[in-house]
């Protein structure tokens, strides 16, 4: 970095070794030295500048998405980048696109290829020599979602009925309803798409499955006869979400041959005979897990670019306090804004953690599946439907904080935060509204809790479960602030929590005649019960994390001053419920919360290195306010001046509709 570092000093306060948290903030040394190449190769080409993009209407805004990504796609292939720094390509751009559901979905539809070999279509075009989907020469995209029916995807109404005749599928959407609406890439870009309907043969309907369909000719990009697609609109904030062309498609009996459905949970014959196998019918819904782990993964790159900045910032930012002339205080100096700003540090460091886990805990459920395993499906399903709803809810709102955490200046689109929080806030609501999916954590706790006395362990991350007795019972016992530092009284914290809000769930629920009825009755407690097993998660990952091998002057030290501000803050938050189920008293909370004060203030000189080994460039940061040398002021006033508006002294406008007021407000001072 060039010219002088407004930050030097906050620099030197560092008590650890930043490079090597680098290192652990990546992952490994390997995968940093892959971020940070593919970081600056971005950074340092012009192509991929994020300029005005904010201020480009929308048909330039999308037609500059598509020269990007085909500029990117022409760098893969020209630099012979691998699947890993091609990954890595697509996050510094920064810049969602067609090209991301295409990337994401159908790298899970290789597994479900690779899975079912019962896939006929696959095995077809494998005979022939050509690749089937997903391939690099066809644009894919997922369609699941209608206008009329999203979270409930069982009530899709876009039908597939089979045709022995032909040995074809008719697709068809029979009401506005069923029109498909949102898929990302779908409205301009995708040749194909995985289709969602209902499979009927026979006048039998056999529920939902998944169809691949070619949407648009291969030589004129029209869309086929039959087939009606566009895009359904502008979506929130300037620039953010408005690159990708999430669209409406509609099927006007559509035919498609018999072996271009996914046949991997059911099968229909050539006389029209449906078939269903001996799995587990959710593997149709694996896309979506698939996903959301990558959903997971992606919170903390959101979050930390949102609290670097902030951070950056309330180092550069002084307010009040001046003495003799001197300078003001630094606003991350008070009190106040540590307690905001720290424990959303914190969180991205816990979230990254968390995130790796999960990625883990996926692999291992695919390499299960393609060995007919499915007993972990349950609980993968659970982890990534309930972390996906506690990162992306945390982080949404952590963007939004750290805005409010930049003053008036957070609020200008040169802050970077308005369009990283318009472009992030729909992860609360794609791949599964968080409610709905903390609502299915709570369906498998309660089920898990009403098998507790049956011969099944629990295991995994509801391991905790088995020691109901114990955590129905325990007290929290000890007096001091620092012993809220003890990784196993924070666990047992969590758990004793967890599990008593769980019981007591299911408790309510059993005063109901009919379960259904209480859990419907309940769901705003069982939503909150499933936040705690989420956060539970979360907390014991951190720590898990810790019990590692973690080399580099201090690294550990301040992993677990982190570790420790996200479990306390955490319980400060949630006070009521930890006093609630009677685990510990007032006083002992109020000691707790002495102790993350007392960890905000060792966190504080480190702060600004905390931020520096997330190794984000300036062109990634994309943000004034969180510039590495900490240049806020000038850069703030010469950006002012590229704003359109400031072309011309005197307004568009001004002429027509200003100055005739201006007149007249004249002519009536005159008056009188
Ligand atoms: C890197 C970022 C890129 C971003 C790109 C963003 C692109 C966005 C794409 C999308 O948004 S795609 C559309 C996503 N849509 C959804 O997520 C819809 C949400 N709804 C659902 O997932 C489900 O319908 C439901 C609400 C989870 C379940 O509904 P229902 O109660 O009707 O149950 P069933 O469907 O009958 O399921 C019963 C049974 O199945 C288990 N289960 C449910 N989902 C899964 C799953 N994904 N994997 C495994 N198992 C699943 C469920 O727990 C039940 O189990 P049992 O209780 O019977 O044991
Ligand atoms: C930017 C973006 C990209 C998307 N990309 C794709 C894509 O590529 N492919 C695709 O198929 N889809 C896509 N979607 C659609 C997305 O998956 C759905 O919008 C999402 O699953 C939520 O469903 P919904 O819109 O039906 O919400 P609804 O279910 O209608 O939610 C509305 C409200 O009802 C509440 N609610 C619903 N059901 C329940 C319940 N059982 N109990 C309690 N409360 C409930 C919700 O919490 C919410 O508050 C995308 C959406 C967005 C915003």
């Amino acid at each position: 970095m060039e010219g002088v570092d407004y930050l030097a000093d906050e620099r030197k306060k560092a008590q650890f070794d930043v490079d090597e948290m680098k290192i652990v903030w990546a992952g490994s040394r390997h995968a940093f030295e892959v971020s940070d190449r593919i970081s600056k190769l971005v950074a340092n080409d012009p192509g991929f500048s994020k300029e005005e993009r904010t201020m480009l209407p929308r048909k330039e805004l999308f037609k500059n998405t598509l020269r990007k990504a085909a500029y990117a796609w022409k760098l893969i292939i020209d630099l012979h980048l691998s699947e890993e720094e091609a990954e890595k390509l697509r996050c510094f751009i920064d810049e969602p696109a067609f090209i991301d559901a295409h990337w994401v979905l159908t790298s899970c539809l290789t597994l479900i290829f690779a899975y079912a070999k019962l896939l006929l279509w696959a095995q077809r075009n494998n005979r022939k020599g050509g690749c089937p989907w997903p391939t690099r020469c066809k644009f894919g995209c997922y369609a699941q979602t209608e206008l009329g029916h999203g979270s409930n995807v069982r009530g899709l109404e876009t039908t597939a009925t089979f045709d022995p005749q032909t040995d074809e599928f008719v697709i068809h959407s029979p009401t506005l309803t069923s029109s498909k609406w949102w898929p990302g890439g779908l409205g301009k870009v995708s040749t194909h798409a995985v289709v969602y309907a209902r499979l009927i043969t026979d006048g039998k309907d056999h529920g939902i499955n998944a169809f691949i369909i070619q949407l648009r000719s291969l030589e004129d990009h029209k869309p086929l006869p039959g087939i009606t697609i566009g895009d359904i609109g502008t979506k929130f904030g300037n620039g953010a979400y408005n690159t990708v062309d999430n669209g409406v498609l509609r099927f006007d009996h559509v035919r498609i041959p018999r072996d271009q459905m996914l046949m991997s949970v059911s099968q229909v014959t050539k006389v029209g005979k449906y078939v269903q196998f001996d799995v587990p019918r959710q593997l149709l819904y694996v896309p979506m897990v698939d996903v959301r782990q990558t959903i997971v993964a992606d919170a903390s790159t959101a979050l930390s670019r949102a609290v670097c900045i902030a951070t950056r910032y309330s180092a550069v930012r002084r307010q009040f306090g001046s003495q003799n002339g001197g300078q003001e205080i630094q606003v991350i100096d008070y009190k106040t804004q540590q307690s905001r700003l720290f424990p959303l540090l914190a969180s991205a460091y816990a979230f990254r953690f968390v995130g790796e886990w999960l990625k883990r805990l996926y692999t291992d459920v695919t390499q299960r599946l393609q060995a007919k395993d499915f007993s972990t499906v349950p609980e993968v399903h659970a982890c990534t439907a309930g972390l996906k709803s506690l990162t992306t809810t945390a982080t949404a709102d952590g963007i939004e904080e750290c805005r409010k955490l930049c003053g008036g200046h957070g609020y200008l689109c040169s802050s970077g935060l308005p369009e990283l929080f318009a472009i992030y806030v729909p992860a609360c609501t794609y791949e599964g509204d968080n409610i709905v999916l903390l609502l299915q954590v709570a369906r498998y706790l309660m089920k898990t809790v009403s098998q507790l006395g049956s011969r099944k362990k629990p295991v995994g991350t509801i391991a905790y479960m088995g020691k109901l007795e114990h955590l129905m019972q325990c007290r929290f016992d000890v007096e001091q602030a620092k012993d809220w530092l003890k990784p196993s009284v924070i666990l047992e914290a969590f758990e004793a929590r967890a599990a008593r809000m769980s019981v007591a769930c299911a408790q309510n629920i059993s005063k109901f005649d009919n379960p259904e009825e209480g859990f419907a009755e309940l769901a705003a407690d069982l939503v909150e019960a499933a936040l705690a097993h989420c956060q539970l998660i979360v907390v014991s990952k951190f720590i898990e994390k810790l019990q590692q091998d973690i080399p580099g002057k201090g690294v550990k030290q301040q992993l677990e001053v982190l570790c420790g501000i996200y479990a306390l803050f955490l319980l400060h938050k949630h006070q009521g419920d930890f006093l609630g189920t009677g685990y510990i008293t007032s006083k002992q909370a109020s000691v707790a919360n002495e102790q993350l004060r007392a960890l905000y203030s060792q966190l504080r000189p480190n702060a600004i290195s905390l931020v520096d080994a997330f190794n984000y460039t300036d062109h990634f940061l994309g943000s004034i306010l969180g510039r590495y040398d900490g240049n806020v002021y000038p850069k703030l006033y010469e950006a002012a001046w590229k704003d359109p508006l400031n072309e011309s002294d005197v307004p568009d406008g001004f002429h027509e509709y200003i100055r005739p007021l201006l007149k007249q407000q004249l002519l009536q001072t005159a008056r009188l």
